[in-house]
């Protein structure tokens, strides 16, 4: 199964690349892994926050093929443990699913056509983390999944 990580807003800060670096190279020995940044819409004056999170939702929305699974992370999303996340991926993965598309919002969150569209919405916890940030969390967090389906010696319980 390949997993894209696509995050809308700008290239990451270097404190946040190198973290994110290490752990998208050890993502890599389990799974096709790759990242996609989307720019953020540009907000114009006359752009309304639900005007511009809509703009980047219906380029999301253009982007996704119809058998794509989408894992929409949301702070208002349902919570998993680790050993959930990878019977998740594990479930994907049975279930024949090509691409799991895992997304990150932008500064302002997620436009709900493309929560909608996501069969999953995550929260990592009530609080709002930036989205660079969830980024690195989420590529750590794939990576100690496949550890736990692989039976390596990463996550402790
Ligand atoms: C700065 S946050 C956006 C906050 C926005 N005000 C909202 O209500 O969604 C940017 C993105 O990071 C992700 N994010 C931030 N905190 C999260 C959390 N606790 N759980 C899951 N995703 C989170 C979401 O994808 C969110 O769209």
């Amino acid at each position: 199964m390949k997993i894209q990580l696509w995050s809308i807003g700008k290239e990451n800060d270097a404190y946040i690349s190198d973290g994110i670096k290490i752990f998208q190279k050890r993502l890599q020995h389990y799974t096709d892994f790759e990242i996609k940044l989307i720019p953020t819409v540009k907000q114009a004056a006359s752009l309304s926050i639900p005007e511009l999170k809509k703009q980047e939702g219906k380029i999301i929305l253009d982007m996704l093929q119809p058998q794509d699974y989408l894992l929409a992370l949301d702070e208002r999303g349902k919570t998993m443990t680790t050993l959930q996340l990878s019977d998740f991926l594990q479930q994907r993965a049975n279930a024949g699913t090509r691409q799991l598309i895992v997304l990150i919002g932008g500064a302002f969150g997620l436009d709900a056509a493309v929560l909608q569209r996501a069969q999953t919405q995550l929260s990592l916890s009530a609080l709002t983390f930036p989205h660079q940030i969830v980024r690195l969390i989420v590529t750590e967090q794939l990576y100690r999944a496949y550890t736990v389906l692989n039976h390596e010696k990463y996550h402790h319980q």
